[in-house]
């Protein structure tokens, strides 16, 4: 029996949650009560037969700190992808809408960095890269727990907009001088992204590099700038930052090594 496929008599769908890079997601409800997100692939937007067969690791990947993939509907088209529920959604909405009460709290801030890092040194234990590490690819539930998202779907994206570093939708402000230049991903790939989305969060959700053209930022990046420091940041904080951005993926810390530090720094923090 086929456990990673589910049967979409078992789904009541809600209201829309969204559309992501692969069409509309909706809430639903599984087996009458688990609280779901249903992704229904718009036709031609995903290598869907890859994917059905990937969905089968996936379904293996569990961690508190990952949104958890619990099945498919491959029988029918559109084929749907069926997620754990995070109620408050995006960490970048909630970073944005919570701006004031958040960028007078480090701690909190620095426990939702800690929490991602969590769920990417897992993936990292498993040789898994996300290719998509960013705070609008991770969710947010109760009590302020936040989960990495969408880890490992790029490979399965068929808009070359999105999958080549010409493209308009490629993560360029993402993405390290190897990725932008040879697109070599790599779990050290996914280290760069992370100190992104560290600055994302001490931001509360600032875009990276502000409005500067993508051309300008991978100049940047190459020429070896980086990102300054958040005003509310603390030095700690941002020395983990700059080792995620060292030029060449062999000085970047492991995301086993970051959570160590991480959670060091927080304990100093709530010592001070
Ligand atoms: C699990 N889940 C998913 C979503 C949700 C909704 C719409 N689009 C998306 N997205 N967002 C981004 C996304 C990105 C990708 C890449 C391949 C990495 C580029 C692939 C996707 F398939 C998605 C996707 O489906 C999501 C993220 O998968 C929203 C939730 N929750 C809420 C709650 C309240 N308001 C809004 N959303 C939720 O719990």
């Amino acid at each position: 029996h086929d456990k990673w496929e589910i049967d979409h008599n078992e789904l009541m769908l809600l209201e829309e949650l969204g559309s992501g890079q692969f069409g509309v997601v909706r809430r639903g409800k599984w087996r009458g009560s688990i609280d779901v997100a249903v992704k229904m692939m718009k036709e031609g937007t995903m290598s869907e037969d890859d994917f059905i067969e990937e969905a089968k690791v996936m379904t293996k990947l569990q961690h508190p700190n990952l949104v958890q993939l619990y099945g498919v509907c491959s029988k029918n088209r559109p084929i749907f992808i069926v997620t754990e529920y995070m109620r408050y959604g995006s960490l970048l909405n909630h970073l944005r809408r919570h701006e004031q009460s958040l960028s007078v709290n480090q701690g909190l801030l620095l426990d939702m960095c800690i929490q991602v890092c969590k769920g990417m040194a897992y993936l990292e234990r498993h040789n898994y890269i996300h290719r998509d590490l960013a705070a609008r690819n991770c969710l947010v539930g109760t009590e302020n727990i936040v989960k990495v998202a969408d880890f490992g779907l790029a490979r399965y994206v068929l808009d070359d907009q999105y999958t080549s570093s010409g493209g308009s939708k490629f993560p360029i402000k993402w993405a390290p001088p190897e990725v932008l230049n040879y697109t070599r991903f790599s779990s050290k790939s996914d280290i760069w992204a992370y100190g992104v989305l560290m600055w994302e969060v001490f931001t509360c959700g600032k875009m990276p590099y502000g409005r500067l053209k993508n051309t300008e930022v991978v100049e940047r990046v190459q020429k070896g700038l980086i990102l300054e420091k958040p005003k509310a940041c603390y030095k700690e904080v941002y020395d983990v930052m700059r080792k995620c951005w060292s030029h060449l993926p062999e000085n970047r810390p492991s995301f086993k090594l970051l959570k160590e530090t991480l959670v060091n720094v927080s304990q100093g923090i709530l010592v001070d």
